[in-house]
């Protein structure tokens, strides 16, 4: 058994180890944003930290008004945080130029927005969408628009809207229009694609199969997803959920896939509480509802856990 010197050791060594998300696509770090309006503040980050890994498919939750769509638009380069740090595939988020900044969103990040409408040009085709971002990265150079008309049409394709190449978005379903949206996103091969409220407009089939063709461009092109969404069928089938409370990340719970000695398939969730890089942690509300937890508690280190207790007036 460890002894409490041993763990304050290893507390030590991990000091000197490797830099926080070193090898995370996605890290936020102590984010701040604060908007003014009307001489009021309001701080929609408070010290966000995150991680996502490359590969990832994982979803975003928490209360309205709780900072999803203040860091999704961050990650996109559309705003820029106030305090702390952020960095997308190497690139620093706080630190870009107007040129490095319109490099990033072409070629890094991909989004969909949650309204159909924002999604799509109305006067050009399904196809002539997804060619669009392809011919303003302006690679061009001989065969381009052969070269794109086919990428476009393979990308329609495999999000399962092949058959709407030569519509327009006024002739598609809503589910249809956000499908393309994705083959949109996925026209300059992004890293990473941001979803706010994907599948909000939809009713609960439609946006299964939205959520299913996000699932496809993970797995077929490895493209890393990250979704804000109030939809629980999408935030239940992701490996990873994270629930941002006041402008922090809270929690999370994780979903592995247990085979047991049947060979029968089950799906384990267990849900984490988020310690922040200073050591900050939320306690569940209920919880502190439960033992009717205020301003402190006691804490007491031991070898496997730490003990939290409700401050009860000595008897
Ligand atoms: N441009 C802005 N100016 C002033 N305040 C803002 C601005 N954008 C967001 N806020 C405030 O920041 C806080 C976080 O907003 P945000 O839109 O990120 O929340 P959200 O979790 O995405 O909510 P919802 O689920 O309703 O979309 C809110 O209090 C909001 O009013």
């Amino acid at each position: 058994m460890r002894s409490l010197a041993d763990l304050e050791q290893q507390a030590t060594a991990r000091l000197g180890g490797p830099a926080y998300g070193h090898d995370a696509l996605i890290s936020c770090d102590r984010l701040v944003r604060i908007f003014t309006a009307d001489g009021v503040e309001v701080q929609a980050l408070q010290g966000l930290d995150l991680l996502v890994g490359k590969g990832e498919l994982m979803a975003l939750v928490g209360a309205s008004g709780s900072g999803k769509s203040t860091l999704l638009n961050i990650l996109a380069g559309l705003d820029v945080p106030t305090a702390g740090a952020a960095s997308v595939d190497g690139y620093d988020l706080l630190a870009m130029d107007a040129a490095a900044r319109l490099s990033y969103r072409r070629h890094v990040v991909g989004f969909v927005w949650q309204q159909t409408a924002r999604n799509l040009l109305p006067y050009l085709t399904a196809a002539q969408n997804v060619v669009l971002p392809m011919q303003l990265a302006g690679r061009g150079g001989r065969g381009a628009r052969r070269r794109y008309s086919a990428r476009a049409a393979e990308l329609l394709d495999m999000v399962g809207v092949g058959h709407c190449r030569d519509r327009h978005p006024g002739q598609m379903s809503g589910g249809e229009q956000q499908r393309a949206a994705i083959a949109v996103a996925l026209a300059n091969s992004p890293a990473v694609i941001l979803a706010d409220e994907p599948t909000g407009e939809l009713d609960s089939a439609t946006g299964e199969q939205v959520f299913a063709s996000f699932r496809t461009a993970n797995e077929e092109l490895g493209t890393t997803v990250v979704v804000v969404t109030h939809d629980h069928a999408v935030a239940n089938s992701v490996r990873r959920t994270v629930a941002i409370r006041d402008g922090r990340t809270a929690s999370e719970v994780v979903r592995r896939t247990e085979v047991d000695e049947h060979g029968q398939e089950s799906v384990v969730a267990r849900e984490y509480a988020t310690v922040d890089r200073a050591g900050r942690l939320q306690l569940p509300r209920d919880y502190t509802d439960a033992l009717d937890i205020r301003s402190r508690v006691l804490l007491e280190l031991e070898q496997d856990h730490i003990g939290v207790w409700p401050d009860r007036p000595e008897e």
